[in-house]
């Protein structure tokens, strides 16, 4: 609760400060009205005077308790706004935190990431208003709750005795309704990603050929009735307790108003000592049933909070040094000294025992079949996880020594899954080096250098165009919709975000020309060399053409570097890459090299 306060008070000061006094403003009007209406209903019987007075009393005191709950459910915005702004810059800049991928894997940790930011905007007003309102609920009891101890004590032991067992029950409820919540994330999750796809459209191709929708709708519904279920049953149970709980209130209020009514026959209590205790009798109630309430919300947001508090307070999921060594400039090389690694304990192992070096300048060409661990190299030398034995070294040091930010400051990439944002071309390069996101000069040199510059100039508006049918170019004198790239040009563009910072020691294309025609793949591969030269560079490609001037290719299967050579070495051992580079050199019908059986 302190820090779901702190959060609220650092983000809007004003607003928490005015709920505040709203609050307990409103919490005393409804004892002031009764007493009010007492003494006006004792004048009218015994004939004084100051009844129009009483009467404009009672009436400010209606309009304050008109206007109050509007003032209150602006204020109550206001605040969620500006907690919301605080909660999303705190959650977000403690993700950005994390150095690496491991608990984007972890589906826990996605699950309380998904409830963090459903509910951080509105956890903290609501837990600053449950606490005012927990204050006004309790100024409201303790005024009518006096007034009735004044009529009748025994009345209001037995009012506040009823209130206990809906405390309890309330409680449990919201206990159960936040465990729920962290049970169905899963379920709800994986009907996300169902209706996602049916809306999506990538997907939209497959799903219509290959008629997938009715399947996907279905499993989509079966996840919402599974969380339906799970919601149901949690509704059923608070039927049962709230209807029990307001059965106890009607019996206690029944046999107060009987008891009262039998007074004022008898003639031993007055026509106002009879109004106010038939509103002390509901107020008291209402309170109990208000503050039980509040306690129940309060305590479930709280729950739900922790989540966003555990979220940012993960630690981090790599091992960073209190006092890193500086990354230095690449100077003498990289080495991978006996790389063991798997993506988790009950996980088979990707890299087995990886020796390899990359001397500083060189280029290393790195060739295996599907799944042999290539990308999965490529992820540890950007230090996305340490491997579990073994070393990765930077000139010698080790990998694990150095600052993760630092040494990607050093390193530029071309990943083989590239991000294609839904940004203008000239951001979508731009992105590679967000320091020159505004230089316009190295953005289209750099798409030069990836051969797409052209193909951006003839764009609408050239590198402002949105690259993207996902959002309306509003910024357009005449808005239009984004105009998507083809895949090889998407392919260029990130070739160009790399480019963009390819001033760095090393140098990472994990497949750059998957998707590009004959003509752009060799036309890519001469820039590529053009560029390599002289630098340290890892290039991935099933294209084994595009490898052989690599100053060493090295083949791994299975996780272990069984081949590394030049490609006239390989060539001439006849091992594993001769065989994958005859299989494709006569699939071009060059019939120079043979297929090795
Ligand atoms: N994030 C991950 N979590 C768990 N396993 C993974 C993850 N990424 C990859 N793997 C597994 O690691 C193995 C190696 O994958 P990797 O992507 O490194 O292979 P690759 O050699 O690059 O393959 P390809 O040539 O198909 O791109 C695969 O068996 C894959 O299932």
């Amino acid at each position: 609760m302190p820090a779901a306060l702190t959060m609220a008070w650092r983000a809007a000061p004003g607003p928490l400060i005015l709920l505040c006094l709203i609050t307990l403003v409103a919490s005393v009007i409804p004892v002031c009205s009764a007493w009010l209406l007492k003494t006006l209903l004792d004048r009218i019987v015994s004939g004084a005077p100051g009844l129009a007075l009483l009467g404009v009393g009672l009436c400010l005191l209606g309009l304050a308790l008109g206007v109050l709950p509007e003032a209150n459910n602006y204020l109550r915005a206001e605040l969620g706004r500006a907690t919301g702004v605080a909660a999303s810059d705190r959650l977000y800049s403690a993700l950005n935190r994390l150095p690496g991928l491991a608990r984007f894997e972890d589906p826990a940790f996605r699950d309380r990431l998904r409830i963090a930011s459903q509910s951080s905007a509105t956890t903290p007003p609501a837990v600053v208003q449950g606490a005012v309102a927990l204050v006004g609920n309790v100024v409201t009891i303790g005024g009518f709750l006096g007034t009735l101890v004044a009529v009748s004590p025994w009345m209001a032991l037995i009012v506040l005795a009823g209130a206990v067992p809906a405390l309890l029950a309330e409680l449990s409820l919201a206990r159960r309704m936040a465990l729920m919540l962290w049970r169905v994330g899963p379920t709800e999750r994986r009907e996300f990603f169902y209706a996602e796809l049916m809306a999506n459209l990538d997907a939209a191709k497959e799903v219509r050929l290959f008629g997938t929708g009715a399947f996907l709708r279905n499993r989509m519904l079966t996840e919402r009735r599974q969380a339906n279920a799970e919601r149901r049953r949690l509704d059923r149970r608070g039927l049962v307790v709230q209807a029990a709980l307001g059965l106890l209130n009607a019996v206690i209020n029944g046999a107060g108003i009987l008891w009262a009514v039998t007074n004022v026959r008898d003639g031993t209590t007055g026509v106002g000592d009879i109004a106010i205790f038939i509103a002390a009798v509901a107020g008291v109630q209402a309170g109990m049933t208000s503050l039980v309430n509040q306690l129940a919300s309060t305590h479930q947001h709280l729950l739900l909070f922790r989540h966003f508090q555990e979220v940012e307070s993960a630690p981090p999921d790599l091992v960073v040094r209190s006092r890193p060594t500086r990354v230095p400039m690449l100077r003498t090389g990289i080495e991978l000294r006996d790389v063991w690694f798997r993506y988790g304990p009950d996980s088979p192992w990707v890299l087995r025992g990886v020796n390899l070096s990359i001397p500083h300048g060189h280029s290393l060409g790195l060739v295996g079949r599907n799944g042999s661990g290539k990308s999965t190299l490529v992820k540890l030398l950007c230090r996305f996880y340490d491997p579990q034995r073994g070393s990765i070294r930077w000139n010698g040091v080790d990998l694990r020594d150095l600052n993760p930010a630092q040494l990607r400051e050093r390193v530029t990439a071309l990943f083989q899954d590239y991000m294609a944002y839904d940004l203008s071309a000239a951001e979508n390069i731009g992105l590679g080096d967000p320091a020159r996101l505004a230089n316009r000069r190295a953005i289209r040199q750099a798409a030069r250098n990836a051969g797409v510059d052209e193909a951006l100039d003839a764009l609408p508006r050239g590198f402002d165009t949105l690259l993207s049918r996902s959002f309306l170019d509003t910024e357009a004198e005449n808005p239009t919709e984004g105009v998507p790239l083809s895949g090889g040009q998407w392919q260029r563009v990130a070739l160009a975000r790399a480019v963009l910072r390819s001033d760095r020691d090393l140098l990472i294309m994990d497949e750059p020309s998957a998707s590009l025609d004959p003509e752009a793949e060799y036309d890519i591969h001469q820039r590529l060399k053009r560029h390599r030269s002289g630098r340290t560079s890892v290039l991935i490609s099933h294209r084994l053409g595009a490898l052989r001037d690599a100053d060493r290719i090295a083949v791994l299967d299975q996780g272990q570097i069984v081949e590394l050579g030049t490609h006239d070495h390989l060539i001439g051992q006849g091992g594993c890459y001769a065989h994958l580079f005859g299989i494709q050199s006569s699939g071009y019908g060059s019939g120079r090299i043979e297929v090795p059986t």
